[in-house]
């Protein structure tokens, strides 16, 4: 029986006095599992990104990993999460190696970890380019390879595949999948591209307007509606939201 990591409870956040980015959300996940975080620009993926990463205090609810309060133990969090911003970018003048050595050294890699980082980067030799000669799926699947190389319980994944061509959103959706199942870790992914989730994604949350608004695996979501894709169930649920 896998394990509960993570456990979102009734967080939400407001910008200012009038945006409500999240609004109660909630949901959980299991070690070995990838949960994919669904919806439209300005649902609110982001903002409970940074909420479950500890980077953003929510103003109510609670984000616990293995039952500890990631608002409440930092150090915790260093151990347990890596994160992937959706607008991460390289230092220019460094090469991906070093990139990878660095962000190693704050957290402490092994050079087993290293190597790794550097096998799931997929990038060979062109790891002793500077990142100012990569193009943006290289300093994608880099910046992966980074957060992946320590090892996270939770890889918390921010549109990982954002600006990428089929060849290389197939080639990262593959990393994720092979890093989950080889661990036992669990991953986060957010997306607006729903038809990609549904072949990554174990079980999806369906947010709109900060709330989700449904919850499962993506054939049995597909099942339950009656409907071709997930994008058709969004469709739907957000024509019965919004009328
Ligand atoms: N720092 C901020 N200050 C004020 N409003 C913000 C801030 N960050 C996000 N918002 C607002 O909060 C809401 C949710 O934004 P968020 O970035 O979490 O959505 P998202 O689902 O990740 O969108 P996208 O798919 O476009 O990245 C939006 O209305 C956005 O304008």
């Amino acid at each position: 029986m896998p394990n509960l990591l993570l456990e979102v409870r009734n967080i939400r956040k407001t910008y200012g006095k009038k945006i409500l980015a999240v609004d109660n959300l909630s949901f959980h996940v299991m070690e070995g599992e990838i949960y994919g975080l669904i919806g439209p620009n300005g649902a609110g993926k982001t903002t409970s990104l940074r909420i479950i990463a500890g980077l953003i205090k929510p103003d109510g609810g609670e984000v616990l990993i293995r039952g500890v309060n990631v608002h409440e133990s930092l150090k915790n969090n260093r151990r347990m999460i890596g994160y992937l911003p959706e607008e991460a970018n390289t230092y220019p003048l460094l090469t991906g190696m070093e990139h990878l050595k660095i962000y190693g050294g704050l957290y402490g890699a092994s050079s087993e970890d290293l190597e790794f980082g550097a096998r799931i980067t997929g990038l060979g030799n062109r790891l002793l380019m500077k990142t100012s000669e990569y193009s943006h799926g290289m300093k994608r699947r880099l910046l992966l390879g980074a957060v992946l190389m320590t090892k996270p319980r939770l890889a918390i994944l921010d549109e990982p595949t954002s600006g990428l061509d089929v060849h290389a959103s197939v080639s990262v959706r593959k990393t994720i999948r092979d890093y989950v199942k080889s661990t036992g870790a669990a991953a986060i992914v957010s997306s607006h591209n729903m038809l990609e989730i549904e072949y990554l994604c174990d079980r999806i949350g369906l947010i709109f307007k900060g709330k989700i608004i449904e919850e499962g695996r993506p054939r049995e979501l597909v099942e339950k509606y009656g409907v071709a894709n997930l994008e058709e169930v969004f469709t739907l649920l957000v024509r019965g939201v919004e009328s």
